[in-house]
């Protein structure tokens, strides 16, 4: 195992050996405190551009399932095609695994897709660290190397253009009951399994495809990586679709930003963001608190919501946006995961809401 520096923005140094592929690289550091789901959040492609830090220490030793396809095209345990991540930091490395769908270890996986893996870093220090400063850019460096890693950059990026889908894709074509326009700019599968599930006919488009001339009976924005002030194709397409007033829209995370930025508000960025199983939410206007899972950096400033919009869901830990509804049309959208993969699955009900509305 080679020895590795995680270098921070400010000039913190963390030492470590590298477990995965071996190459430096370069991105924003953000840390993700659930205890499972590392397979579903390598793929998840919100992660593009980051390098994601575990604080559970143990991590590997439950393995990777196997990378295969449903006849609908979608991975049957991933939550994309290949991972997203620009790597991945853990304290605790186990080379050994077990588990009953496992065919792989971590380090075969990441080698695979050539995503480096390091490991023997206090990712807790590393945590305090971002959370005292916020997070920050960094990079992974062999130290046996010369560090000539060009420095990467995040805010001001379009990362849904590189991971949304390059042309239309259907699924249940001529099959579901209703039909339903998915904007991806960075869908995890889980979305599409949690629609198709309520018999829906799906027509995915790429993030800026006007989508409008087509015939639907709904309409849903989806996850994404990176900065939503860079999606402005986005926010023109469901704008235009905002004329028809009895669409029904339903947006997760990015969908919550870019149905947010349509409707006027304004985003702003967090700290050091939610990654975590574990994060409660109330149901503004009742006393409904769920837990749920999230991995999102921005969030939508509650304070620019225009006079026809409110906030549905508010985060009991730093009073933040959380989900917003429209208070006369079926419009609404969670800044959280409702369709889990991984995490709680609590909040799925939201998406029998908007299939009630189709
Ligand atoms: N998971 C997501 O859709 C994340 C949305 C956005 N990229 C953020 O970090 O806030």
């Amino acid at each position: 195992m080679r020895n590795v520096t995680l270098i921070l923005d400010d000039g913190s140094r963390f030492h470590g050996k590298s477990f995965g592929y071996e190459k430096p690289v370069a991105g924003e550091v953000v840390f993700n405190t659930a205890m499972t789901g590392y397979p579903e959040s390598l793929t998840d492609p919100s992660y593009a551009g980051q390098l994601m830090t575990l604080t559970y220490p143990l991590v590997g030793n439950y393995g990777v399932p196997p990378f295969t396809f449903e006849a609908n095209g979608l991975p049957t345990f991933m939550e994309s095609e290949k991972i997203h991540a620009e790597a991945i930091i853990v304290s605790d490395y186990s080379e050994k695994y077990s588990h009953w769908n496992a065919v792989e270890s971590l380090a075969d996986w990441l080698k695979r897709e050539q995503v480096p893996g390091i490991t023997g870093i206090d990712t807790r220090e590393l945590t305090k660290v971002l959370r005292e400063h916020g997070v920050m850019m960094g990079k992974i460096v062999f130290d046996d190397e010369p560090d000539n890693i060009p420095e990467a950059a995040y805010a001001g990026v379009n990362y849904v253009d590189k991971v949304s889908c390059k042309e239309v894709i259907r699924y249940n074509e001529g099959e579901g009951k209703k039909k339903v326009v998915l904007v991806d700019c960075g869908v995890k599968s889980n979305i599409i399994r949690c629609l198709l599930k309520r018999d829906v006919e799906i027509i995915r488009v790429p993030w800026n495809y006007d989508f409008n001339s087509l015939q639907f009976d709904g309409l849903f924005i989806s996850n994404g990586p990176g900065d939503p002030d860079t999606c402005d194709a986005a926010v023109q397409n469901i704008r235009k679709a905002m004329q028809n007033e009895k669409l029904p829209i339903f947006g997760i995370c990015m969908g919550n930003q870019l149905l947010s930025k349509a409707g006027g508000a304004k985003i702003y960025k967090l700290k050091y963001g939610h990654r975590s199983h574990n994060q409660p939410v109330r149901m503004v206007g009742t006393e409904r608190c769920f837990i749920t899972s999230q991995n999102h950096g921005y969030a939508v400033d509650n304070n620019t919501l225009g006079a026809d919009w409110e906030p549905l869901f508010i985060n009991m830990n730093d009073g933040s946006n959380e989900g917003i509804r429209h208070k006369k049309n079926p419009w609404f959208s969670a800044q959280f995961h409702p369709e889990a993969a991984s995490g709680p699955t609590d909040t799925e009900f939201l998406f029998d809401e908007f299939v009630k509305l189709l």
